[in-house]
């Protein structure tokens, strides 16, 4: 037995998370983490283009308009696209403890199909916090941010240090990354986490 578990419920000793003080206020816009993010960039043409913005403690809202770009069915949202729209809003919880981690688990429940066009209205937080796993569950409603839960996930992140990328991205983008003064600011955010 390797002894390593994946399960998505917290051990009975996590804590619950702490959001950095220096995170974005409630209702401030999260900007893109990067250009070419399939989930949040400008640069990608049929990526989700979601828009995220800080809540309260540490949680995280995000929009995400159903493209015809997105479809799986006829007239129908992808499933695996309306995952990518639940691990970014997922992924943006980073921004409220400056933490950088990545999904190492991601379980996904689909409720109610969701036609192209939909508006898909995202709500994530953490839930508690264990070494360097880190517990959150995401929702997204449609018609409102009140409205039925068509998607649903619950999830895994794991800390890790700004190397993970920087050893297994590929060099080109790396290196595009590393010279850009905008981005080299996203990455100074994360080096100054206590
Ligand atoms: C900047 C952020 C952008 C965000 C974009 C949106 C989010 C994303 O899509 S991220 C991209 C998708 N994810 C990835 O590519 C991750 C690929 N996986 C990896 O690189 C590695 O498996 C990684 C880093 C997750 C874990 O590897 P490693 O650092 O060696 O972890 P390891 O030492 O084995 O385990 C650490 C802890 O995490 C737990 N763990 C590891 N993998 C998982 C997993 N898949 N599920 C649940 N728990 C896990 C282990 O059980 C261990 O727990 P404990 O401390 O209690 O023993």
């Amino acid at each position: 037995m390797s002894g390593r578990t994946t399960a998505l419920t917290p051990p009975a000793d996590a804590r619950p998370p702490v959001r950095h003080p220096e995170a974005p206020a409630p209702g401030e816009v999260i900007g893109a983490h990067y250009d070419n993010c399939f989930g949040c960039g400008g640069g990608v043409p049929h990526g989700l283009h979601l828009e995220v913005r800080a809540g309260e403690g540490v949680r995280v809202t995000a929009e995400f308009r159903v493209r015809e770009a997105h479809q799986g069915a006829p007239g129908l949202a992808h499933g695996g696209v309306l995952a990518t729209a639940l691990d970014e809003t997922l992924g943006s919880l980073n921004w409220l403890t400056r933490v950088i981690a990545v999904t190492g688990r991601l379980e996904t429940d689909y409720v109610l199909p969701v036609p192209v066009d939909t508006v898909l209205h995202l709500d994530a937080e953490v839930s508690a916090v264990h070494g360097r796993k880190i517990y959150c569950t995401a929702t997204g409603r449609i018609g409102g941010p009140e409205g039925p839960v068509a998607v649903r996930a619950d999830a895994v992140f794991i800390e890790v240090k700004l190397e993970h990328f920087v050893n297994n991205g590929r060099p080109a983008e790396i290196k595009a990354v590393l010279s850009d003064p905008d981005q080299l600011k996203v990455v100074r955010a994360f080096e100054v986490n206590p």
